[in-house]
């Protein structure tokens, strides 16, 4: 990594601090959403520097197969390495479980709604679909828990932004799409979620519907501001959620899903589900801890109680082929 003289900077209003996007109307509202609560709780002055990533180059092929979910974010880290940019506004669920060295998320916003989304023009709900009927997502984690569901169901590759995705539903391709409830609220797309799946019958990804603010980890005094903006019930449930992950050595290609909640102060539930990514034919292994969750360390020792609960009852048949 570079050593870009800008972290001796202090943030203030006549230094903005460029914030790095992507440049997808969604990535764009995010960082816009970002730089207005810098300068409404923070004082600071922010400016967005759109960038191209490699992952949203690759429209045709199954992100899992050609590199994942880093694709989007290591631009925006060279762009931080570089000095370009001091911060980075990512979906936190694209974010790799590790940070390369020299990074670190100095906050996690306020999870919206971390839920799937039915997502149809002639059917209100997946129950309500007609035998074999044809449902369009990319995510491994969907199609292990659609099939779960339903198993007659037909599921199609569908990949692009969120405006990509719902024209090809109004272009006819599909009967009914998944997508995540959060990105179709923030581009005031709500009105099209026909029904929300509920996290017991289709657990959300890790960090889904919440943001994360990543900047290199010597900018101590931007680390230090935006500590304030970091939510703590938001910053824990992910840490939960992003531990199971990290202690079952997965990638964006294994189809694991993970949601943490609170279902009373300071007690955390934690439910996952891993689905076979080869073939989809060994069933869902699914498992749910509960424990008190006050820091950081206890809420990433949930996640690995609940990944250690998944390889009891043989999450390793699930994972062999991937490292093969
Ligand atoms: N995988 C792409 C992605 N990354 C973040 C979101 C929006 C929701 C969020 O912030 O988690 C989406 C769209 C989707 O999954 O439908």
């Amino acid at each position: 990594m570079s050593a870009p003289n800008s972290s001796a900077v202090a943030p203030t209003a006549v230094s903005p601090v460029v914030i790095a996007t992507r440049e997808s109307r969604l990535a764009l509202w995010q960082a816009e959403h970002v730089r207005d609560l810098l300068a409404r709780d923070l004082g600071l002055h922010a400016e967005l520097l759109g960038m191209t990533t490699r992952g949203d180059q690759i429209l045709d092929r199954s992100l899992s197969k050609v590199g994942g979910k880093g694709l989007f974010v290591k631009e925006l880290e060279n762009a931080l390495a570089e000095g370009r940019a001091r911060l980075a506004v990512h979906s936190l669920k694209d974010v790799p479980m590790d940070l390369p060295a020299g990074f670190v998320l100095a906050a996690i916003l306020e999870r919206e709604d971390p839920r799937d989304a039915f997502v149809s023009n002639h059917h209100e709900s997946l129950s309500a679909l007609p035998q074999r009927a044809c449902v369009g997502t990319s995510s491994l984690r969907r199609v292990v828990q659609l099939k779960a569901l339903r198993p007659d169901l037909r599921i199609e590759p569908l990949r692009g932004n969120l405006d990509t995705r719902l024209r090809k539903l109004d272009d006819g391709g599909y009967d009914a799409i998944v997508l995540a409830a959060a990105g179709l609220k923030r581009l005031g797309l709500a009105d099209r979620v026909r029904s929300v799946f509920e996290p017991s019958q289709m657990i959300p990804a890790a960090g889904q519907g919440a943001l994360g603010l990543e900047i290199r980890e010597d900018d101590e005094v931007l680390r230090r501001s935006l500590a304030q903006l970091s939510h703590a019930p938001t910053w824990l449930a992910t840490h939960a959620e992003r531990a199971v992950s990290r202690s079952l050595g997965g990638s964006c290609s294994v189809p694991l899903a993970a949601h943490a909640t609170w279902p009373g102060p300071g007690q955390m539930h934690l439910a996952v589900a891993l689905g076979d990514a080869e073939h989809g034919m060994l069933p869902l292994l699914t498992a749910e801890v509960q424990a008190e969750a006050v820091d950081t360390d206890a809420a990433e020792a949930l996640g690995r109680l609940a990944a250690s609960h998944l390889r009891e009852r043989g999450a390793a048949r699930y994972l062999a082929h991937l490292n093969g």
